[in-house]
């Protein structure tokens, strides 16, 4: 059953739209990347996800039934401010979970705590750095035994050898659980080595959506000469221009002209090209 979906949901706070228009079908059992600049709208997304924010227009699903201010009971939600019990031991956090939850196993919270090198079970949360805090986060997120797993920025505050210890946890998740893991990130070459799914938002727009190998193969990123762009064929998504060449991201591009070369773009390029188009197009909007 489909994990999650949104149909034309729009999200307003006074004037101004964090989420606008976005639809989407996610798959099950993947790893979606949930990628965009800062105030895109992805946590404004996540959180109506969770059913922490109502949507101003439109409707959001997870397991066929619609998100109406309370998370589905197989949905966890990690939040970006970790709004943990700070004054409790991680041991009593994971109680005082257990308690306020019917669904809940200890084994499976202790089982994700012990593979994670810096974690001290008596030390009060508050006192814990704020990479171990997301870990706690993480394992806490877990006993809820989720079908569907929302981490609003997971890897943010992690070090390299946390962020690959988190990304291992959730990895073997999905490949033994088959949860669905909708994760948003700026990290994009992390990503790339977790995500089936990309998800790219910007100007609370949803700009791409799909399997990141069919989207990035969809994709070229073209280098030639200054002029003779017209001889492209396909969707110009960006350009970036200098006097000596031009740089082209395109949709569906045709046969390659004389005088191009084409490489397939890596995540991070494919979303840097998404990114200014969109840039550009708010930049032009307003100079009308
Ligand atoms: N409670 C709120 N009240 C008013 N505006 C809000 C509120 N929450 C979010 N916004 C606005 O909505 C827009 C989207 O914010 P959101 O936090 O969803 O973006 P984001 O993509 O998660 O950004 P970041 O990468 O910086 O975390 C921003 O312009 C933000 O200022």
């Amino acid at each position: 059953m489909t994990p999650l979906s949104a149909t034309a949901v729009g999200k307003r706070y006074r004037d101004r739209w964090a989420v606008r228009d976005c639809s989407f079908t996610l798959p099950e059992g993947k790893v979606v990347a949930l990628i965009g600049p800062n105030g895109a709208g992805k946590s404004t997304l996540l959180r109506m996800a969770a059913g922490l924010v109502r949507p101003t227009t439109g409707e959001l699903r997870t397991f066929g039934a619609p998100v109406r201010g309370r998370i589905h009971p197989d949905v966890s939600f990690l939040a970006q401010d970790r709004p943990l019990h700070r004054d409790l031991t991680v041991r009593e956090l994971e109680r005082f979970c257990a308690a306020m939850n019917d669904r809940w196993s200890t084994d499976r919270v202790h089982e994700v705590l012990g593979l994670l090198a810096d974690v001290d079970l008596d030390a009060k949360v508050g006192t814990l750095s704020g990479g171990v805090v997301t870990q706690v986060a993480i394992a806490m997120a877990l006993g809820r035994l989720p079908r569907l797993l929302l981490l609003d920025e997971p890897l943010a505050d992690l070090d390299p050898l946390a962020r690959d210890e988190t990304l291992r946890i959730i990895m073997t998740e999905v490949a033994e659980r088959e949860t669905t893991v909708v994760m948003s990130s700026h990290l994009l070459a992390d990503l790339r080595e977790v995500c089936d799914h990309v998800l790219l938002v910007d100007d609370g727009l949803v700009q791409v959506d799909g399997d990141i190998e069919e989207v990035l193969a969809r994709h070229r990123i073209l280098v030639g000469p200054p002029t003779g762009e017209s001889t492209v064929e396909g969707t110009l998504v960006s350009a970036t221009r200098t006097q000596r060449q031009s740089t082209l991201l395109v949709r569906d591009a045709g046969p390659v002209p004389e005088g191009w070369a084409d490489s397939e773009p890596d995540l991070e390029s494919l979303a840097m090209g998404y990114l200014r188009a969109s840039r550009e197009r708010r930049a032009s909007a307003r100079r009308r």
